[in-house]
């Protein structure tokens, strides 16, 4: 499809299935499954994930009553215009501005610079008909920082901008169909004015003589939404993962390559160590990522039951979390996807694999909602703050409780004696835990010798990011070693989770080896058992490989996937598709007469053949 008309489906399929939810009717949980079959970005993730959590979350009750019916009917089209071409990690910078003026009772907003052109929200381009805008609020001179404000941005009769809005599409974006389908969209405002009305309140208001009056909630409430949508990318990315792996793990049981004995069948590419010690992690960290998204879903509702509350307490966990979990997952799926591309050697590469799409419409999951590494170094502030508090008497809690226990942790020495000793949760975790504290702790050893905190952060950013990424996968590790302690039907398909949670906490130590030896956390004895266990950890997963990417329970159509099929089919397929190629329409391709036929005939001349 051209870009238009990718565009063009994509509202018909959104619009189809708005109609399905609501003539059936779905459930909210139903909804948001069918939009995940839809499978394509387009403008009802923003509208549902978004503009209506920004308005339900930063919203008064009077603001709630006369927005959220409109929106939950689709009367109105909402987005989450908040990133400009000039800012988008750095929300404190942004630039348009909302000045509030007392005479007409309105907020005047304006962007005074190219840089401050809102740059990139999703539905924005050519659908929204409105977007809670993030802008720098003035009141009387004063800045007083960023807030949100619901601002019409087109005519509800004909669509058009309304006058002293300038709005558009980005232009195309990373892939052939990927994140084409939606409209990614810029805008500026010439000084166009709302009523007062349309500032969002719950957090801060501005009174009609024009007052700036700020709440005793915390500002970072603003950010409420961001927080929202990172806990739902956590149990995508394991549905991203799962995909590929279930791709990578049905083909490598399909395709065979040497080992043929007598004129025998060759081996099948999965039972090489190779390919499994690259594909079994993947596997492995696909259910370990759904565990960890749903444990970070119950966290989330907790928050958002306590914030309701006015309990405040849990909110700095509950964003290091989301953030460093986000950062962590994404990062590990997009270079997952690319991994089970090349695990599929040459045909992976065959646009039919389902592979290149997957990767392009998933790898802005590392930029989007928070750049990865900026949202580690949250991470970092956090842990750093933790650490600095130890020994203050005020105990760490949730996901770093562990800290708590910094003199046992900073001392120990692992217990690992023999290989099936790495199969010990409590010894596994240990380890995760020591290596963690350890490098929060020189993190912050290493700061204290600077004499300006800051300059040191920005000095020791790479440690800085290695000590979340650990502290991160300590979380992984533990809310996966927790699931098995917990109610799992069936001894068989406990074994399997059990096989699955160690080969995705040994892999990681591999990986992770210099972290490891480096905080003394293991030696290197104790790293050669862990291989040793991981060799027969895939084993044991071998045989129920392709049992445990069918439990994803993806049908073939989802998964539009050659080489994934289900009865493994592959190779009739592959010549099937390859005949729909356009450039098979025609026995001899369009430009022979043109190019080729001249240029041999030129050579024929002159060889005189
Ligand atoms: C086939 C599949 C198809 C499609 C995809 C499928 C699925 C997709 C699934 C779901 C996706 C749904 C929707 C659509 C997808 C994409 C939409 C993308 C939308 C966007 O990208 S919106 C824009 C997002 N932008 C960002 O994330 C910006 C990142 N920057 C920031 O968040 C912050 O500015 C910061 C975190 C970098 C902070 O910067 P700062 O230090 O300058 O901070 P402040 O001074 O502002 O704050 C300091 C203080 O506040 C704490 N803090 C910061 N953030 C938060 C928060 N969110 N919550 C709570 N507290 C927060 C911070 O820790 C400091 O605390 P301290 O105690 O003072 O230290
Ligand atoms: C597909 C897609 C959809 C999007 N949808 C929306 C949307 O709906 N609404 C919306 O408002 N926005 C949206 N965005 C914008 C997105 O949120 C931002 O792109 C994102 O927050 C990253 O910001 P940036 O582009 O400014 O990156 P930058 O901050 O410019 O990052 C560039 C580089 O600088 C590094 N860097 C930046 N700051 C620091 C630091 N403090 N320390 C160390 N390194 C740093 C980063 O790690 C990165 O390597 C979307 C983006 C994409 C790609």
């Amino acid at each position: 499809m051209t870009r238009k008309e990718l565009f063009k489906n994509t509202l018909r399929k959104s619009v189809h299935a708005w109609k399905l939810i609501n003539e059936l009717p779905l459930s909210d949980d139903e909804s948001l499954m069918l939009r995940h079959f839809m499978d394509q970005p387009g403008f009802l993730d923003l509208h549902w994930r978004m503009f209506v959590p920004a308005i339900k979350g930063q919203g008064t009750e009077e603001q709630k009553q006369k927005w959220l019916p409109l929106a939950n009917k689709m009367q109105i089209i909402g987005c989450y215009a908040q990133t400009e071409l000039g800012h988008g990690s750095n929300v404190q910078g942004l630039e348009t501005t909302a000045t509030f003026d007392p005479q007409t009772d309105q907020f005047i907003l304006h962007s005074p610079t190219q840089t401050s052109s809102k740059w990139w929200p999703g539905g924005l381009g050519k659908v929204s008909t409105h977007a809670v805008i993030y802008a720098r609020l003035i009141t009387d001179g004063k800045d007083h920082g960023v807030h949100g404000f619901i601002v019409q941005l087109r005519n509800m009769d004909d669509h058009s901008p309304l006058p002293g809005i300038t709005i558009g599409d980005i232009g195309v974006k990373f892939g052939n169909g990927a994140y084409n389908s939606m409209d990614n969209g810029f805008l500026m405002f010439d000084k166009f004015c709302i009523p007062r009305d349309q500032m969002l309140m719950r957090l801060s208001k501005v009174t009609r003589e024009g007052k700036y009056v700020p709440s005793d909630v915390p500002r970072q409430l603003m950010y409420g939404t961001m927080v929202s949508v990172r806990q739902t990318i956590v149990s995508n990315a394991s549905i991203a993962m799962a995909r590929a792996v279930c791709i990578a793990t049905r083909y490598s049981a399909v395709r065979r390559q040497f080992g043929s004995q007598n004129g025998g069948i060759e081996t099948q590419v999965i039972d090489y160590k190779t390919q499994q010690n690259r594909l079994f992690p993947l596997l492995a960290s696909a259910y370990a990522f759904r565990f960890v998204g749903e444990w970070l879903k119950w966290l989330y509702t907790d928050v958002t039951q306590r914030l309701e509350a006015s309990d405040f307490a849990t909110l700095p966990e509950a964003h290091a979390c989301t953030a460093g979990l986000k950062s962590m997952t994404t990062s590990a799926t997009s270079d997952g996807i690319e991994e089970c591309r090349k695990l599929c050697g040459g045909h992976g590469y065959l646009w039919c694999s389902g592979l290149p799409e997957l990767f392009a419409v998933y790898v802005p999951a590392c930029t989007y909602e928070g750049d990865n590494v900026v949202l580690q170094l949250q991470v970092a502030r956090f842990l750093m703050k933790t650490v600095s508090q130890l020994g203050s008497g005020k105990a760490p809690a949730g996901t770093t409780a562990y800290m708590g226990r910094a003199k046992h942790l900073l001392q120990c020495r692992s217990s690992i004696r023999k290989a099936e000793d790495w199969l010990n949760p409590a010894m596994v975790l240990e380890t995760f835990e020591a290596r963690a504290l350890r490098m929060a702790v020189s993190c912050a050893n290493n700061l204290s010798k600077f004499e300006n905190q800051e300059q040191g952060f920005s000095e020791l950013l790479a440690d800085l990011v290695e000590a979340a990424i650990a502290h991160c996968q300590l979380i992984v590790v533990s809310k996966f070693i927790v699931k098995l302690e917990g109610e799992i039907k069936g001894k068989g398909v406990k074994n399997q989770l059990k096989n699955l949670c160690y080969i995705y906490a040994l892999h990681l130590i591999h990986k992770h080896l210099g972290d490891f030896l480096s905080t003394n956390s293991i030696t290197s004895e104790q790293a050669s058992l862990a291989n040793h266990q991981l060799r027969s950890l895939y084993t044991q997963v071998r045989p129920n490989a392709v049992a445990l990417v069918d439990a994803f329970d993806y049908t073939d159509h989802y998964l539009g996937s050659v080489l994934g099929r289900y009865d493994g089919n592959v190779y009739p397929k592959l010549f099937e598709e390859a005949l729909k190629d356009p450039l098979n329409d025609t026995v001899v391709p369009d430009g022979y007469h043109e190019y080729i036929r001249p240029l041999i005939k030129q050579h024929l001349r002159s060889a005189r053949l």
